[in-house]
């Protein structure tokens, strides 16, 4: 490890093998929850290697605050890994571009689309994509990924690109799914060497399958982003704009009339778009399935749910309006999030100059270069704030007695700077929209459906897929419509899509 100025000292942390370090330690799946064991040996902010590229690994809300949030001119870089950030996305991708002026003009143009005067007037889309999600959940609730992805892709390219998801079979869709797909995997950290050792980046193409391979991919991608584009510009053009499948405005059509103002090239705001749209669609309904699971395994928690929105809302569907009196749907949106994080080891940013930590006493040294990590897993596990952390327990955010309770009751629990969307400047820019879908489904399903639970099966166990956004693999449960609940299901689904739909 390279020595600090004089008076500090070195992170702990394991010491690994030479060159390698750590690397073969980590498991390929689920790194945080080793990151979190060692947590408990080395203490809440450690070092280790990564065949030479140090990593600091942060498992308190208050550090990652400290560093990534209070030092955010220093803690708001990526890591430009060869695949994902290079070879994959060129440059272009505002998820993995370093901190810099394309990044910055990424991010003004995403507030202006995703801040909170914007995210609330995209609440009639997420009523009417809720409805038709529900009503399906209800009518076949063993296809329930496939409701909840319809229902965030379909939100994302509604808002994206105007477009409406009608079959659900649509090309465009599976397309736009398999960009994120790839990204996904390509983005899992150990799948491809060049991002362990990257001096295999200076291998000529012909004998680095991986560099075909990535830039294959990305000239796909980028023409897929390009088509989504066009056909906004042509329906814009030839003034379709009001026809039934094509929204009045949206991002896209947003971008191109303001272009100008963001200084961003047609294939930066097309990717700007493309990484709101795949940074948003999988992300939301993991954290559905997760509710799902809280639900058919803590049977007391959905019936306090159901009793909440019964004395405030009573036979109607709920709506928006109803949100601030319904702090119970609330906490169990932050506690889903904080029990099962989507992003569980939390999206590493970058430190771009050598930095110093103080902490019990010690001033602890941290190097330009290193990728930091705060891992959600071990921060939503932190006994001082989260006393009884393994259980799933909605009441931490409603009674005074957890540290995490919070007035008024009609403002909190919200997700506002909640650790399960990142830190500093890069936290998450689509929570406003996040925040409003997962509200709204939650509400909506626990004021229709009754869930229960197969007897026998273990839904504490932590079986959750691969990559670095996570959801549980698909699991068994019975869901019934609630006494009266599916009438007025079917004729608000009558009212809002059958015109669409066609039936
Ligand atoms: C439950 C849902 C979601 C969760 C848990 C989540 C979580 C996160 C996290 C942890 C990050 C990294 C923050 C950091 O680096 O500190 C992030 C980044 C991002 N999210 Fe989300 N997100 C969700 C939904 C959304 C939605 C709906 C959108 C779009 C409308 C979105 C767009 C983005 C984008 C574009 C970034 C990259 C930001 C950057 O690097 O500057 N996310 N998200």
């Amino acid at each position: 490890r390279r020595n600090g100025p004089p008076g500090t000292t070195a992170l702990p942390g394991p010491t690994g093998l030479p060159l390698l370090g750590s690397l073969l330690s980590i498991p390929p799946r689920h790194s945080w929850l080793k990151f979190y064991d060692w947590s408990k040996h080395f203490g809440p902010i450690y070092e280790l290697s990564i065949a030479g590229r140090p990593q600091v690994i942060i498992s308190s809300e208050k550090i990652a605050n400290d560093l990534l949030r209070e030092r955010g001119n220093v803690y708001s870089s990526r890591e430009q890994v060869p695949m994902a950030a290079q070879l994959l996305s060129d440059s272009l991708r505002p998820l993995l571009l370093p901190y810099n002026d394309l990044w910055r003009a990424g991010r003004r143009f995403m507030h202006s689309l995703t801040m909170p005067s914007a995210a609330t007037s995209y609440q009639p889309m997420q009523e009417q994509e809720s409805v038709r999600m529900l009503h399906d959940l209800i009518r076949s609730p063993g296809e329930y990924e496939k409701w909840l992805e319809r229902y965030t892709a379909g939100l994302m390219l509604r808002l994206g690109f105007g477009k409406m998801l009608i079959t659900g079979e649509e090309d465009y869709l599976k397309r736009i799914m398999s960009v994120g797909k790839n990204l996904e995997r390509i983005a899992s950290p150990g799948v491809y060497l060049v991002d362990t050792l990257p001096s295999l980046m200076y291998l000529p193409d012909f004998l680095a399958p991986f560099k075909r391979e990535g830039k294959r991919l990305h000239v796909e991608e980028l023409e897929f982003f390009r088509e989504l584009q066009d056909d906004v510009r042509r329906e814009t053009e030839s003034e379709k704009l009001g026809s039934k499948h094509v929204e009045q405005e949206n991002f896209t059509s947003k971008f191109l009339s303001s272009q100008e103002k963001w200084g961003l090239s047609d294939d930066q705001g097309a990717y700007v778009i493309g990484t709101l749209f795949e940074a948003g669609a999988g992300t939301t309904a993991a954290a559905m399935m997760s509710f799902l699971l809280t639900m058919a395994s803590h049977p007391p928690e959905l019936r306090s749910l159901q009793r909440e929105i019964d004395i405030v809302v009573g036979d109607r569907m709920p709506s928006f309006e109803d949100l601030p009196g319904l702090p119970r749907v609330r906490a169990v949106v932050k506690e889903t999030l904080r029990w099962r994080p989507v992003t569980a080891g939390g999206v590493p940013h970058q430190l771009t100059r050598d930095d110093v930590y103080e902490l019990d006493g010690k001033k602890y040294f941290l190097k330009a270069g290193s990728a930091v990590h705060a891992n959600q897993w071990a921060i939503h596990r932190d006994a001082s704030l989260y006393p009884d952390a393994e259980s799933f327990l909605p009441n931490r955010w409603l009674d005074p007695k957890y540290p995490t309770y919070k007035e008024p009751l009609e403002a909190y629990p919200n997700l506002q700077n909640f650790s399960a969307f990142g830190f500093g400047r890069r936290i998450c820019p689509g929570l406003n929209i996040a925040e409003r879908s997962l509200n709204i489904l939650v509400a909506r399903i626990a004021w229709a459906s009754d869930i229960e639970g197969k007897q026998g099966w273990d839904y504490e166990a932590y079986e959750y897929t691969t990559g670095f956004n996570v959801q549980p693999k698909t699991f068994p449960f019975s869901l019934t419509a609630r006494k009266g609940r599916a009438k007025i299901v079917e004729t608000e689904y009558q009212r809002l899509w059958s015109h669409i739909i066609g039936e």
